[in-house]
């Protein structure tokens, strides 16, 4: 079989020199057929020199080597993968013997088989690699492409080069993995604006290692709208690409030098027989490991607890609805090995037994063959590895929760125990302290604008840190706002109706402030109505920052006039909320009433504000619950020129009932305390005034009196130099 790997056709396009080109296993590993071009280089190396040159600006000579890394690394786990197969027969022979007559010598069989795998992955790397490049690179290195920095130093190096196209995919595969990235996200979609860039540049680099979670979230999309044979379709190809990944990951165990844990490594007094379990420890701990790693989205920091059976819990259920009822029973199986007592699914299967007459014992019913094998090899790895945790004191996490109890050691199910009732009390004592909010506001401050009432508070609230103001916009300005989105939603370009993100009842239609401006400088929209959008989003900082007593500077994050349309004749039983129950600045986990302060979560917002334009809608409500996203604290009906302020954190999730009628339209404003995060959207339409020779400051402001003054003032604290990039060796990387 030839054998040339898939990038092979990526330096061609991008015209880069040939690392290597080789053709691997047309004969046993080490036949004479291997041709081999050159040896892969490190691509540490190359990343470093690529990293040099980019801050030397030596743009042509940064892209060659950036690229080479990229290729090279990649390069690198398909040889070791494609070794890893080879080497599967190696030593075979040793095994049988094994179980032969001559067992009686079985370890030294065993000792054979060890070298033999040993020699043919030696010979089979050698071929490919270069000594230096067999060596394990840094942890830095390995956070450096885990971040996927190497595209944050490439868009701009393509963009220097005036090769838009590859730095906006390079933007887009940085931004995948990196969603709270303000800059990058404006430079997105700047280029999303820029001639010469098509929609075809928005395409992750990276999504070969990604594909369970692009299949994921297309099964998550069918069953929302109840496809589900397409459903049913999806998970299956999902758990099985999430099984291939896996596979894929553990190879790349055996493959990598493994370290001896520190106190065993080479100077240690342990013999020979501690020096090997410990180094088979590593091996498996690796292996078990990647459970938590494919798991894990890009951009975030935690896996996804329970990972695979959530996919077969999802396909039972896309198989039941599909009709594919003996694919459900099959799947019920599959399940009931992970969680063999669970009653949901015995009942299920009892049911199951119950209408097909007894029959779910047919071979097309048993459990998936490789999820057998998954599990039982699972299973083996575990009991080794909390053998070892026992008596070698190797450390050692399990990353799953289906571990059966038998095989975890008695005494570390003791202090497990303990460490559940501890978390118990916490969570409790957390239930009780839930109203506590650190935002380090304080409401019930000032209101400093003419007209503007409070209609809302904590108390009636029934929460922390919230409010409703009234007032806030005249029935004019709302008018000429409403206006505004409508003339931006027959622009289209990106902001005509589409489907909306949370539920596909409504269509949604989103501007930010920029979009707005340009519109205006295009004649699609008044230049004053873009002007007014602007203004709002200061009026509502300086009501804020005075009502919430801010202990610092507040800056806007990010403002968006968004408009909900209920689709007409597709609203009948409707159940679902037009926006879920969730918390603006961590992902809130209802079950276990934690929020996770991590991306995709916007995490750096600290105050929200939903500033209201009509009220000519059926539902869309405002609703304020308990961190269990169910039981509602407040409502609040929307009406022009009405606002609600809250602190962006868990003490505050809220969510929106369903549009069932006409069109919901508002401004939703986010604010950090933190100047990094500012919106660098605002400044450049201010730019874009300043260029025109227009004043940002308005009369609107100026009407506004007290306010006028701290407005202006909070302007002159707003930086005018553009941020940096952060750490590491990431510093320079500047926004477009
Ligand atoms: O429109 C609303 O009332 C709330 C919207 C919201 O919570 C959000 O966009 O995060
Ligand atoms: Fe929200």
């Amino acid at each position: 079989m030839a054998w040339l790997p898939d990038h092979f056709t990526v330096y061609v396009a991008f015209n880069f020199i040939i690392l290597a080109s080789f053709n691997v296993a047309s004969t046993a590993p080490g036949g004479s057929s291997a041709h081999v071009l050159s040896l892969l280089q490190p691509y540490d190396f190359l990343y470093y020199s690529g990293v040099r040159a980019y801050f030397g600006q030596e743009w042509a000579k940064a892209a060659e080597q950036l690229e080479k890394s990229i290729v090279t690394k990649e390069s690198l786990l398909r040889v070791r993968r494609q070794c890893h197969a080879d080497c599967v027969a190696a030593g075979r022979e040793a095994l049988y013997k094994l179980d032969s007559e001559e067992g009686s010598l079985w370890d030294l069989w065993a000792l054979d088989w060890v070298q033999q795998k040993a020699e043919c992955m030696r010979f089979c790397i050698g071929r490919h690699v270069t000594p230096a490049g067999q060596l394990a690179v840094s942890s830095d290195i390995e956070y450096e492409f885990g971040t996927r920095n190497p595209y944050n130093f490439l868009q701009v190096t393509y963009y220097k080069l005036e090769k838009l196209q590859r730095a906006a995919s390079a933007a887009h595969t940085y931004f995948v993995a990196n969603p709270s990235h303000l800059e990058m996200r404006n430079n997105i979609e700047k280029y999303r604006r820029m001639e010469g860039v098509t929609e075809e540049a928005f395409h992750d680099r990276e999504i070969e290692n990604e594909k369970h979670w692009v299949l994921y979230d297309a099964a998550v999309q069918y069953e929302a709208s109840s496809d589900w044979v397409q459903a049913a379709e999806k998970w299956k190809t999902c758990v099985n690409e999430t099984l291939r990944q896996t596979e894929e990951c553990r190879v790349q165990c055996e493959m990598t030098p493994q370290r001896l844990p520190e106190d065993r490594g080479v100077d240690s007094v342990d013999g020979v027989f501690e020096k090997a379990a410990a180094l088979s420890l590593s091996l498996l701990s690796c292996r078990q490991s990647c459970v938590s790693q494919v798991a894990t989205r890009p951009g975030r920091i935690s896996a996804q607890e329970d990972y695979l059976p959530t996919q077969l819990e999802h396909l039972h259920i896309a198989q039941f609805k599909a009709g594919d009822i003996s694919g459900a029973v099959q799947t019920l199986r599959s399940l009931l090995l992970f969680y063999p007592s669970d009653k949901d699914s015995l009942d299920n299967l009892q049911l199951y037994y119950d209408t097909l007459g007894g029959d779910t014992e047919s071979q097309g019913t048993q459990p998936a063959q490789e999820i057998v094998r998954y599990i039982s090899r699972s299973l083996q790895e575990k009991k080794l590895l909390y053998f070892g945790r026992e008596n070698f004191d190797f450390s050692f996490t399990d990353p799953d929760l289906w571990t059966p109890e038998d095989v975890v050691p008695e005494s570390l199910r003791e202090t497990w125990r303990a460490e559940k009732e501890k978390m118990n009390e916490k969570i409790k004592e957390g239930e009780q302290q839930e109203e506590v909010d650190d935002s380090g506001f304080f409401a019930g401050g000032p209101v400093p604008r003419k007209g503007v009432t409070i209609t809302m508070d904590d108390e009636i609230l029934n929460g922390t840190n919230r409010v409703v103001l009234d007032g806030v916009m005249t029935e004019k300005e709302c008018d000429r706002i409403l206006q505004l989105a409508t003339a931006a939603a027959s622009a289209g370009d990106g902001y005509r109706g589409r489907r909306s993100p949370h539920t596909p009842h409504e269509t949604f239609e989103g501007l930010t402030v920029l979009r707005a401006v340009k519109l205006a400088q295009d004649g699609m929209v008044n230049q004053s109505d873009a002007r007014l959008l602007h203004e709002l989003g200061e009026r509502v900082r300086v009501l804020l920052h005075s009502y919430f007593r801010s202990p610092s500077g507040l800056f806007i994050s990010f403002t968006h006039l968004v408009c909900r349309n209920a689709i007409a004749g597709d609203q009948e039983g409707r159940l679902d909320l037009s926006h879920p129950v969730h918390v603006d600045n961590c992902l809130l986990e209802p079950d276990t009433k934690q929020c996770w302060k991590e991306p995709p979560a916007f995490i750096h917002r600290d105050l929200s504000a939903i500033l209201y334009l009509n009220d000519n809608f059926d539902g869309g409500e405002l609703i304020f619950t308990n961190r269990d996203a169910k039981t509602v604290t407040a409502r609040v009906k929307p009406s022009c020129g009405r606002l609600v302020g809250f602190s962006s954190g868990p003490v505050n999730p809220h969510g929106v009932t369903a549009v069932t009628s006409g069109r919901r339209c508002s401004l939703a404003l986010w604010f950090t305390k933190q100047k990094l995060y500012r919106d660098m959207e605002r400044e450049e339409a201010e730019a874009l005034w300043a260029a025109d020779g227009q004043s940002v400051v308005k009369k609107d402001e100026e009407e506004a009196g007290g306010s006028a003054t701290a407005a202006r003032n909070a302007r002159s604290q707003a930086p005018q130099e553009k941020s940096r990039g952060r750490g590491r060796v990431t510093g320079g990387k500047d926004e477009l």
